[in-house]
């Protein structure tokens, strides 16, 4: 596991921050409840936001003050051009996400009830993001301060991202979302894993929490929501609270604390402190409707801390 860091070393002196993962629209309902299995409920609004964890961490960076590179794909689809849009509204630079050809754009149809979300996600396009394609952009992952990757593209590409991240020791944050299993070998590669407590306990099957915790030290931080983040720093656990906010929508606070203590990293931050800054962007991002919708700006991070 590498853990040399990297410091800001662009001309502007800003992060230089590649993302590797999906992009897609989010269809978001909202509804006093959920429906059941063959039950019709009428919701009370709809709106189309764009979204996926890879675009949602690219966007999020983008605002903190990153340099940031997106590696993903999009369909050849008019919500493939409304994300490329959003993209280049947020200054997220589009180089490498081409569109597929005859494919649909990835969807989330997410519902907002009873307090929290349910979604349903359709990969689409996100599904050619492949090894083969990734190797195109083989310069940028090299020379990033940091890459960031979520688990919405292949397992395959994941891992061919953790070998070229290792090699080339540029330090890997992996935030395994959705859960499924983690190789050893992508395991050894990266430099921070970052679940959230159901997530963990997927990725490290067969462990109790704590004896993840002890295996991984300083590499997995697990977010446990409005308690914060929970690592083993070689000697004890540590909790590192979050702040306490009025949450109107939690969807995208995960994405906001990776981006943000993604970048921070990148900046050369200590752990606590970069943890603590990941705690703040995601709080203020639970107090604001939608995933991006909520991603607080570098200046409103900085006024709070
Ligand atoms: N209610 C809250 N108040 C303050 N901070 C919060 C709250 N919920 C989440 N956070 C912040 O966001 C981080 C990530 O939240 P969480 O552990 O719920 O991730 P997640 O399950 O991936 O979230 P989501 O899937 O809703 O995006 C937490 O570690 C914390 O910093
Ligand atoms: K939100």
């Amino acid at each position: 596991m590498s853990h040399t860091q990297h410091p800001a070393s662009t001309a502007s002196g800003k992060a230089k921050v590649c993302v590797i993962g999906s992009c897609s629209m989010d269809l978001v309902v909202t509804s006093s409840r959920r429906p059941g299995a063959g039950e019709t409920v009428l919701g009370e609004s709809f709106k189309t936001v764009p979204g996926g964890k890879g675009a949602n961490q690219a966007v999020a960076a983008a605002r903190l003050g990153a340099n940031v590179t997106m590696i993903g794909r999009v369909g050849d689809d008019h919500l493939g051009k409304a994300i490329l849009q959003n993209f280049k509204d947020n200054l997220v630079n589009t180089d490498y996400v081409e569109p597929v050809t005859d494919m649909e754009s990835g969807t989330a149809h997410i519902i907002l009830a009873e307090g929290d979300n349910s979604i349903i996600v359709v990969k689409a396009a996100n599904d050619h993001v492949t090894p083969e394609y990734v190797a195109q952009a083989i310069e940028v992952i090299q020379n990033s301060d940091i890459v960031m990757i979520q688990q919405e593209i292949p397992e395959e590409t994941v891992a061919y991202v953790s070998e070229i991240c290792a090699k080339a020791n540029v330090p890997l944050l992996l935030n395994p979302a959705p859960a499924r299993h983690v190789s050893e070998a992508v395991i050894k590669n990266i430099s921070y894993i970052t679940p959230n407590e159901h997530e963990a306990s997927i990725v490290f099957e067969g462990m109790t929490l704590e004896q993840a915790l002890r295996q991984y030290p300083n590499i997995l931080f697990v977010t446990e929501g409005s308690n914060g983040v929970r690592y083993y720093d070689g000697e004890q656990e540590v909790v590192v609270p979050t702040y306490k906010v009025d949450a109107v929508d939690t969807t995208g606070a995960g994405d906001t604390f990776n981006a943000a203590f993604g970048v921070a990293l990148a900046e050369g931050q200590s752990l606590q402190d970069a943890i603590r800054f990941g705690n703040r962007a995601a709080s203020l991002s639970v107090t604001k409707f939608g995933a991006q919708g909520g991603m607080p700006t570098r200046q409103e991070v900085e006024e709070q801390l």
